[in-house]
């Protein structure tokens, strides 16, 4: 198990010590990493919600993304703290008026996300979050629709990167140089 500097060992720990394991779900074979605890204990979602603001800063974002659903729990706040505006990525059919949209794989079957034209000035550099980091599929897409609808990307920040996934290397070619941040790594 590895961390990275983003975030202190104290932190790491307590952030891991607050997500629960659950075998076979959704789907035989999937470990399933379970945030709920870590939600529900006050101490570590402020702690957490204070480690993804600063990211925010340290890479000089000026809009946040989030990856519905569980992104949004971690991203929104995480914006509010950092004073930058929130855009949501949402599952396909979900958001109103003109979208980008984009199908990609996950670690347990398929899925579309859209995110609206209008969401991004010229400028903006985003920051897109998310709680888990398994096959990249979904932070891929992300990308993928941010660069689409204008924006520079500032990076991606999750609060677990499962790495037998290998998902850093898939999402490399999105990033394009840009960093990819986990809290924790296992
Ligand atoms: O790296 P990947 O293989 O793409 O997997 C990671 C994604 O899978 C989960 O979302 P899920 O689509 O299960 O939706 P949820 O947040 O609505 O539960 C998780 O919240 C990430 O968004
Ligand atoms: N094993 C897992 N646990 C929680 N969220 C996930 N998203 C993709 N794979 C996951």
């Amino acid at each position: 198990m590895t961390t990275t500097e983003a975030a202190s060992v104290e932190l790491r720990d307590l952030l891991l010590s607050r997500i629960r394991d659950v075998p076979d779900y959704p789907q035989p074979g999937v470990t399933f990493k379970d945030i709920t605890p870590l939600l529900a204990d006050p101490v570590a979602f402020n702690a957490l919600v204070d480690a993804l603001a600063g990211l925010c800063r340290r890479h000089a974002a000026t809009k946040v993304v989030g990856l519905e659903a569980r992104g949004f729990i971690l991203a929104a706040p995480a914006a509010a703290r950092a004073h930058l505006g929130f855009v949501p990525v949402r599952k396909a059919g979900k958001l109103p008026g003109e979208t980008l949209g984009k199908t990609y794989d996950l670690e347990y079957g398929t899925a579309e996300i859209e995110v609206q034209t209008d969401a991004f000035a010229p400028d903006d550099r985003v920051l897109v979050i998310d709680d888990v980091l398994a096959t990249g599929g979904t932070a891929e897409a992300a990308l993928d629709l941010v660069r689409r609808a204008g924006a520079t990307i500032a990076g991606v920040a999750v609060l677990l990167e499962l790495e037998f996934l290998d998902g850093r290397a898939r999402l490399a070619p999105a990033l394009g140089g840009a960093p990819l941040e986990a809290l924790i790594t296992v």
